[in-house]
């Protein structure tokens, strides 16, 4: 082991090797990204912790091993890169990075470029941009989605941080990155942690996609009582359509799936509790932190939660007895769950780039939305023919809602009346559609000029003397009569 491992690094040569980038974490992502660069014709030099990571990508890189120059010792790592030098990370999110950092700052000069193309907390990337650039270090947090299959032959990417840093990484991101067309799926979106921002958002949005497709699915297999493989036939006609998507294609294949070792439907061997490393809870925290309606995204996150706790759910079914209503084939049809998908999809993503442009006006990024739907076209897990209409309705309608612009006002008049019956249908059957049902409920309350929070603010008013502003005068503060009423409980007490 000892003489094939001095035989595999390449730590000798290191010296003055001029390699174009480094990276650090060999694990699903970081090893994809590194022969894809490779293949694209840079130098790459790779470390892990863990030396048989970087032995098992040298492996595996066939042709492109004259490009992957595994090295042994941190310092020899750094050294093998040419200056400034350009360090990419693809580690755990959290302590891991700050890990890395600590060990590789002693080794490093001003200019050199640091990313962090993991799935970092965008709050955390502002914090590490913010001390590194006091020692002259430049930071980027790219996102990076599309899974290890993306990593390996085109990604989207997110990039945020230092513009001139940017310019100087930009070759490699755009020869690695998908396509849509000629135009590769990767752009700056802003300073500081805006990539991480908008792959968070992105990752909410993901959640959103494949909670709004596995309630259509419940509506299909338990509401339609169609079979596994009827139901993958509609996700695959679906995916002829309107939505078009790697998540419905995928899903499409998943229902027709079986499980070798039993011979059952795989779905039915699979566990029903949906697991998460957090980006989409962070969304959703982020939304709450920000006062932006994020309902779909908020309840995708919540349906997660309440899945992977089953005997919660168990007990329930015991306490109120499972819901043994059905829906029926007369109620609902196949059409209208794929317009009700169709509407939750819209307004799932109106409030993902809401989500977007408010945290950037809060962090003073200009964020092109336009330019971050283009970016998802190609590459990512949320890639779908209905990003380049989002991408062509906000380019054409800068600062208006997604579902406000003319083309997807349009879509909603004619899918909302589906998607209506489709909860109307859900709720009468006892079939939980938490998005489906979170969809309809934004685009009620904001297409109602006149609300309920009327109600709301008296309350407030009484019990804790907020005040409330009213219909008829401008200014804030005024008071109901309660206050005097408790002016004299007061007293006479
Ligand atoms: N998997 C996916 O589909 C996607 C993942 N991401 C993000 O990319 C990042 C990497 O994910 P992924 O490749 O899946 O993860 P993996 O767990 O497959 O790989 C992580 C790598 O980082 C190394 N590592 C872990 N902790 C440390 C540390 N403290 N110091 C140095 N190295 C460390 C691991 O080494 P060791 O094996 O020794 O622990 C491993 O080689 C994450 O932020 C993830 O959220 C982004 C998009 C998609
Ligand atoms: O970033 C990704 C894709 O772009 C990851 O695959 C995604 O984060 C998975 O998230 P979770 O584990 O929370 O479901």
């Amino acid at each position: 082991m000892q003489h094939e491992q001095k035989s595999f690094y390449h730590d000798s040569g290191s010296r003055d090797r001029g390699n174009d980038i480094g990276i650090i974490g060999l694990g699903t992502m970081g090893g994809s990204l590194a022969l894809n660069i490779a293949e694209k014709g840079f130098l790459v030099s790779i470390w892990d912790q863990n030396p048989d990571k970087a032995m098992s990508v040298y492996a595996s890189a066939g042709a492109m091993r004259k490009s992957l120059h595994p090295v042994q010792t941190l310092s020899n790592f750094i050294l093998s890169l040419r200056s400034p030098r350009t360090v990419l990370l693809m580690v755990p999110a959290g302590e891991p990075v700050d890990a890395v950092l600590r060990l590789l700052q002693p080794h490093l000069d001003v200019g050199d470029i640091v990313i962090d193309a993991g799935n970092s907390n965008f709050h955390d990337t502002n914090c590490r941009a913010e001390t590194l650039d006091a020692i002259g270090l430049r930071y980027m947090g790219v996102g990076v989605s599309g899974g290890e299959a993306g990593a390996r032959r085109g990604p989207a990417i997110m990039a945020g941080g230092d513009l001139d840093a940017w310019e100087h990484v930009k070759p490699i991101f755009e020869a690695i990155a998908a396509r849509y067309g000629a135009l590769p799926c990767a752009a700056h979106v802003g300073n500081d942690g805006a990539g991480h921002l908008v792959k968070a958002v992105h990752n909410g949005i993901e959640y959103a996609d494949m909670q709004l497709i596995a309630e259509a699915s419940g509506l299909l297999t338990r509401g339609l009582k169609l079979g596994y493989r009827a139901s993958g036939a509609v996700f695959e006609d679906w995916n002829n359509g309107p939505l078009q998507s790697y998540l419905i294609e995928i899903t499409s294949k998943i229902f027709k799936e079986t499980d070798p070792e039993t011979g059952k439907p795989l779905l039915d061997v699979i566990l029903d509790c949906a697991e998460q490393k957090g980006t989409g809870r962070w969304t959703a925290i982020e939304a709450l932190n920000l006062g932006v309606p994020a309902g779909v995204i908020s309840a995708a996150v919540d349906f997660r939660f309440l899945s992977a706790r089953p005997a919660e759910r168990k007990d329930g079914q015991f306490v109120f007895s499972g819901s043994g209503a059905q829906l029926c084939a007369e109620d609902l049809s196949i059409a209208d769950i794929e317009a009700a998908l169709i509407a939750g999809k819209i307004i799932s993503y109106t409030q993902g780039f809401q989500l977007i442009q408010e945290a950037a006006d809060d962090n003073g990024w200009d964020i092109d939305l336009a330019s971050v739907a283009r970016i998802w076209r190609n590459g990512c897990i949320i890639r779908s023919a209905m990003l380049d209409e989002m991408a062509s309705a906000l380019a054409g309608a800068p600062g208006k809602s997604l579902m406000r612009s003319a083309y997807f006002a349009q879509q909603l008049s004619q899918t909302i009346p589906n998607l209506r019956k489709v909860a109307r249908a859900g709720i009468q059957a006892g079939q939980p559609i938490p998005a489906l049902m979170a969809a309809l409920a934004y685009f009620d309350t904001a297409r109602t000029s006149r609300c309920t929070a009327n109600v709301i603010q008296a309350q407030r008013d009484y019990f804790g003397a907020h005040g409330f502003m009213r219909t008829d005068q401008p200014g804030t503060g005024f008071r109901g009569p309660w206050a005097h009423e408790k002016t004299r409980v007061l007293a006479t007490a």
